[in-house]
């Protein structure tokens, strides 16, 4: 299914001229990512759990990153969400930033690209965001105890906005329960025991910009950087070229957009659970200079979920390698480096933690990078 390198030189991506060298990938016609048809569970056929299960596990164990064609999401919503993404970004930043993120304790609203990573402008993330999730009530204790990433969406005062990004949300929310049937069939466990742990998960939404710029493309200046998602997985709208994923050889491939289709890849909680069996694939997207659209809903859990080897994986081996995590700690172990005044906040003694803040994913995989041009084979 993974043709991996080309045994003669691999074309280079279309990353910008003068992009160092780690920035390149190969391209798709070099190796392909698969495609996986959705038709049968979306039509609710008797059998299309069972029929779609085989080809996402298989995608799911090699590299982790597949496109679902047949989806059901209907292609107006699709459009009417990248609209509004445009709709929001392209107004006056005096606009944005009434709803900045920083007003909140569980992260809605506006982030601004400056505000990611605790290291601008040493390294630069040229991407900002409307950030959305799972609506959960105001008077929910994990949104009254503050930075748990649960509570009510924020909402910015554009007409028709809201219900147009909530729909999106809740179609591509309802896709990703069929899906996690299917992935449950095809490990052989069971799909309600899994369901029950996303009752009032921390599902984000993100509407993302890639900020026009004319800097270089860098390990330092990037799209976004290098990372795994944290969540069982994600369901990814791409509007344009720019984001890599590593294959099953570890090598950075390009994944532009496929029309009809999304992106899905494995996040960090389905590797934990299938003892590893599915990969968690890191990706990235590089700085290619232009504006691009994309909108990535993480399907996570209910925050204090414990994440371990499922009961058939958990060996001893697999549990040394992935010890239990609460969903919610993993992620808000990973979000609070990520944005500015969640690292402030930590620092400053405003949002008390009782688990650790590594330097990096324990998930975290490193990529071979391609050889330079010319000497491959
Ligand atoms: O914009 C993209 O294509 C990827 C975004 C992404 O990986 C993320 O937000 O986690
Ligand atoms: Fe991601």
């Amino acid at each position: 299914m993974h043709d991996g390198p080309a045994s003669d030189a691999p074309a280079l991506s279309a990353t910008p001229e003068g992009a160092d060298p780690d920035q390149r990938a190969l391209t798709l016609d070099d190796a392909a990512l698969p495609v996986v048809d959705l038709g049968p569970l979306v039509a609710g056929e008797p059998d299309g759990v069972a029929k779609v299960a085989a080809a996402l596990g298989e995608a799911a164990r090699s590299s982790g990153f597949f496109y679902v064609a047949n989806h059901g999401v209907p292609q107006d919503l699709v459009e009417a969400v990248l609209a509004a993404s445009q709709d929001f970004h392209g107004r006056a930043r005096a606009f944005k930033m009434r709803w900045w993120s920083g007003f909140t304790t569980h992260h809605r609203g506006y982030v601004p690209f400056e505000e990611n990573g605790a290291d601008f402008p040493k390294k630069i993330n040229f991407n900002e965001a409307w950030d959305m999730g799972f609506e959960a009530p105001a008077d929910h204790p994990d949104h009254v105890a503050g930075w748990r990433m649960t509570g009510p969406n924020v909402w910015p005062d554009i007409p028709g906005w809201r219900e147009t990004v909530s729909a999106y949300y809740e179609a591509v929310f309802a896709l990703s329960l069929k899906m996690m049937d299917c992935l449950a069939w095809e490990l052989g466990v069971d799909a309600e025991e899994l369901r029950a742990k996303v009752t009032c998960p921390t599902s984000q939404l993100r509407l993302l910009r890639y900020v026009p710029n004319d800097m270089p493309a860098t390990r330092d200046v990037v799209g976004i950087a290098s990372h795994s998602d944290f969540e069982c997985f994600t369901i990814l709208l791409t509007g344009s070229a720019g984001l890599q994923v590593m294959n099953a050889d570890d090598m950075w491939i390009e994944a532009p957009p496929i029309p009809g289709c999304f992106v899905v890849n494995i996040g960090d909680i389905f590797e934990a659970w299938s003892g590893g069996r599915y990969k968690s694939t890191q990706h990235r997207v590089v700085n290619i200079g232009r504006e691009r659209f994309s909108c990535p809903l993480f399907f996570g859990l209910n925050y204090h979920e414990v994440v371990q080897p499922l009961e058939k994986f958990r060996t001893p081996e697999a549990m040394e390698k992935y010890p239990p995590f609460k969903a919610g700690d993993h992620l808000m172990r990973m979000t609070v480096p990520s944005f500015r005044y969640m690292d402030e906040a930590y620092r400053k003694g405003d949002m008390r933690l009782d688990f650790e803040v590594p330097d990096s994913n324990p998930f975290k995989r490193e990529a071979k990078t391609p050889p330079p041009e010319g000497e491959a084979g």
